[in-house]
């Protein structure tokens, strides 16, 4: 049988002050030859100079082009864009490459989705209800709550269990529930799109030392343990809490697949420190394939060809990896959620 021919994939604009127009043009040069191919949803006027673009109406005409030029699936900004001084008139257009995108990977026109980053700041000014793209995909694919990100490289795996919150918001809302679904979602990701078939979760304490017993810090006994064993009751592997200062280390990487850690800094500090460049941010539980590059807009280094591509670069490959290792494994009913 003829394995299933590869979609593009469809990748959104963020903020065009910041560098992701740049890298998308470095991403296309590195990836013309060998694909994955894709096409980028944006206003050309603000791709670096000379870059070699082609509108297009479908992504197939996409995968036709890719080889020789950026396909682009245009859309017009309100503002004139500065480099490095993002425009909340902007911020329509930006949300607008989102929907699209959705819609066309919903469609089943696309592969995958890859975003761009945007600014969470300059979209919540222009009245935007997300913290971030991962929220608002979960709610543009009708799964409200179940989206779960994971950052990913060769070198770690980390999801954090609370996500877009104030550190004191973060410790308000972590329950035991909310560790169990999260750590359900992602062994069940691992599972199924990354081929691993009894993931080890690592579960990170909260406190010092992991609580030291209880004197510094209860939540490890009243919140984190309690979830840890109704997770291995469900048959996961599962070990832990562990003392987060020590948990990153080489040697303790090497035994487990995926970090679950209780706020978003804990998760991404050790993954940027030790492999920004190859790191990709990818949500789970959605029905569609979503990643990301793990930095920000990076709006101090816009526009002044410094911007590494290395990242989207990895971004594009990983969702075009996962997009296909879908289409060839359709789920088994005994891989669903145990
Ligand atoms: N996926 C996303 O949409 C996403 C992810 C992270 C941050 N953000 C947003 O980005 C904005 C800026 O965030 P930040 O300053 O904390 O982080 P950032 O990742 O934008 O920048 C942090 C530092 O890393 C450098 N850097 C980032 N990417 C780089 C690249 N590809 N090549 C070379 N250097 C690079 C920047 O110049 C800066 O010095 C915020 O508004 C935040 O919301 C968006
Ligand atoms: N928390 C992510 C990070 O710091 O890299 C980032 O803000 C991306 O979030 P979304 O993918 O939800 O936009």
């Amino acid at each position: 049988m003829n394995a299933p021919k590869r979609k593009p994939l469809v990748v959104t604009m963020g903020d065009p002050a910041g560098i992701g127009p740049e890298i998308t043009a470095g991403a296309w040069k590195a990836l013309r030859e060998t694909g994955p191919a894709f096409a980028w949803i944006g206003d050309p006027a603000c791709l670096p100079p000379g870059t070699p673009y082609e509108d297009v109406v479908t992504l197939t005409e996409a995968g036709s082009i890719f080889s020789k030029a950026l396909p682009v699936l245009p859309l017009s900004l309100v503002a004139p864009v500065y480099p490095g001084e993002p425009d909340v008139l902007n911020a329509g257009p930006v949300v607008d490459s989102i929907l699209r995108a959705v819609g066309l990977t919903r469609a089943e026109d696309a592969g995958a989705v890859v975003t761009c980053p945007i600014s969470k700041a300059v979209l919540r000014d222009a009245g935007f209800p997300y913290p971030g793209h991962t929220e608002f995909l979960a709610a543009l694919c009708e799964v409200p709550g179940e989206e779960v990100m994971m950052l990913a490289s060769p070198m770690l795996r980390v999801v954090p269990v609370t996500v877009h919150v104030s550190l004191r918001d973060a410790l308000n809302t972590l329950t035991t529930d909310l560790i169990v679904k999260v750590a359900r979602t992602t062994a069940h990701a691992l599972k199924r799109d990354f081929g691993i078939l009894n993931p080890r979760l690592a579960i990170a304490g909260l406190n010092p030392h992991a609580g030291e017993g209880g004197h510094m810090g209860r939540e490890e006994i009243d919140i984190i343990i309690p979830a840890i064993e109704q997770l291995r009751a469900r048959g996961l592997n599962v070990h832990g809490p562990m003392p987060p200062d020590t948990m990153f280390t080489d040697t303790a990487r090497a035994n487990y697949d995926v970090a679950l850690c209780m706020y978003h800094d804990q998760a991404l500090i050790p993954i940027k420190t030790l492999d920004m460049e190859n790191g990709v941010n990818t949500t789970l539980g959605l029905p569609i394939v979503r990643t990301s590059p793990d930095h920000g807009t990076a709006f101090d280094i816009a526009g002044k060809n410094r911007a590494k591509p290395e990242s989207l670069i990895a971004a594009l490959r990983l969702a075009g990896q996962l997009a296909s290792y879908r289409a060839a494994n359709p789920e088994p009913p005994e891989m669903r959620f145990t």
